[in-house]
């Protein structure tokens, strides 16, 4: 595991200590439990999470999420391989295949991509992006807090597997049962590959009174929810699902777009989790 820390290529920083809070942070925090969600309100977002998401979907389309173009920088386990390898990958959560289509764009003819998500119109997406071919890919859905991914992908059939952004949006109580899936669905061997965000990332700063469901667990005014984690919380969930923990990091970046007068600076938990040999 990785001790020291570092400046990457893109000026990300790599740390491994939580970002210490200002007062008018504390303050900002402390302002969220004046009015939490009720907990019959949090109990039908639980329900309906799958809805809110496919909701999302029909209002944004494709346009919400930017293409993840630093997954090869970031992730060398997609790259470390014989390019006559064949190597089978799978998208937990997938949405609208931010992330594979640019690995398709980019080559790797020796990879199968599996995508499942459990909106049927991200799905639905990823099957009529214009890279989509159904030779090498295979899209469908799944809800990961079940057992549904089997249907499709058999167990230890994985080589590298990966969960961008999406248990933040998972309830805390089915995080295991998550790690746990991507544990079976791996090879011996195989890696999963994780981003999300961290704790007091600006999006945790910034929630209103009104919108904390639980510590660290927020709804969105659009009704998907989102959790900021620290990492040892993975360290130990990723650990007792049985990975061994090859990385596991905050990394801080500026988000900065010059013209819309942005310059946000981001906190995501990124990590490495190796299903031993
Ligand atoms: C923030 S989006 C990230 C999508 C994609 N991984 C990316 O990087 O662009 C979170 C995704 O997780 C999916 N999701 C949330 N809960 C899920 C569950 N229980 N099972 C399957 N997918 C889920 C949502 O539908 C959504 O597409």
């Amino acid at each position: 595991m990785e001790t020291d820390e570092h400046v990457g290529e893109n000026g990300e920083v790599f740390v491994h200590r939580l970002k210490e809070l200002t007062d008018d942070e504390k303050q900002r925090l402390a302002q969220q439990n004046s009015r939490m969600i009720p907990e019959a309100k949090a109990a039908k977002l639980e329900r309906e999470a799958k809805r809110h998401w496919d909701i999302f979907y029909k209002r944004n389309e494709t346009k919400f999420f930017r293409d993840r173009h630093w997954t090869t920088r970031e992730f060398q386990e997609l790259i470390n391989f014989e390019s006559d390898q064949r190597i089978v990958f799978l998208e937990l959560g997938c949405g609208v295949g931010n992330m594979i289509f640019p690995l398709v764009e980019e080559g790797f003819s020796n990879f199968f991509f599996y995508a499942c998500d459990f909106s049927p119109r991200a799905v639905e997406f990823v099957k009529t992006n214009k890279l989509f071919d159904e030779n090498r890919m295979k899209a469908f859905c799944a809800d990961l807090t079940t057992d549904d991914l089997f249907e499709n992908v058999k167990p230890e059939s994985v080589d590298i597997a990966s969960l961008i952004f999406v248990l933040s949006a998972i309830h805390p109580s089915m995080w295991s049962q998550v790690a746990r899936l991507a544990f079976r669905v791996l090879k011996p061997g195989g890696v999963l590959l994780f981003r999300d965000y961290g704790r007091y990332d600006m999006a945790q700063l910034r929630f209103k009174p009104g919108h904390k469901i639980a510590e660290n667990f927020y709804m969105r005014q659009d009704g998907t929810r989102s959790y900021y984690f620290t990492e040892e919380e993975l360290a130990k969930l990723f650990s007792e699902a049985g990975f061994d923990i090859i990385m596991n990091t905050y990394i801080q970046r500026r988000t900065v777009n010059f013209k819309e007068g942005i310059d946000a600076p981001r906190i995501f938990v990124q990590g490495k989790y190796k299903k031993p040999s």
